[in-house]
């Protein structure tokens, strides 16, 4: 069954919990829920991982070159900004991907304007919280259905 794979960065475990005004309400858990299920109507199997870890993050991001993932979807969190081991790892196994932040970050302090991950995504989607997850799914679905 073709894959794909969810990937959250540091700290999004304890996603609403707290900031629900930038981050909003739903848990982790429940935007992955969200997922899979949009992905199984799809025939489709989605993993999540989450990790506050950067060589944790490496480590599964090289893992989808050979596990039968076919398309990453990621919110590197704060590693957005400093992680070039993780773009790295990203560039290595040659899976598109679409990054997403659930916060809108270029209204946010100037730190987070800049992402690593952005110039090698298929697409970057930030400010629509949950729902950006649930558009790069729709996106990701659509292009392994006609792949160019
Ligand atoms: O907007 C995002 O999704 C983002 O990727 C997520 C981030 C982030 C930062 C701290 C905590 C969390 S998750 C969270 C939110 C509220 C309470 C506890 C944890 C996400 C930021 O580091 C990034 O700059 C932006």
């Amino acid at each position: 069954m073709m894959q794909i794979l969810v990937i959250h960065g540091p700290n999004l475990n304890l996603l609403g919990t707290r900031e629900p005004g930038v981050y909003g309400s739903q848990t982790l858990a429940q935007i992955d829920a969200g997922l899979a299920e949009m992905a199984a109507v799809a025939g489709i199997e989605l993993k999540s991982f989450q990790s506050n870890h950067e060589g944790a993050l490496v480590d599964r991001i090289q893992a989808a070159g050979s596990d039968g993932c076919q398309f990453i979807i990621i919110n590197p969190a704060a590693y957005t900004h400093t992680s070039v081991a993780m773009v790295d790892a990203l560039a290595a196994v040659a899976l598109p991907f679409v990054e997403v932040h659930l916060s809108n970050i270029h209204k946010r302090e100037s730190f987070r304007h800049h992402s690593f991950f952005s110039a090698r995504a298929d697409g970057v989607i930030c400010g629509l919280g949950a729902q950006g997850y649930q558009l790069a799914l729709a996106y990701a679905l659509e292009k392994l259905k006609r792949p160019v």
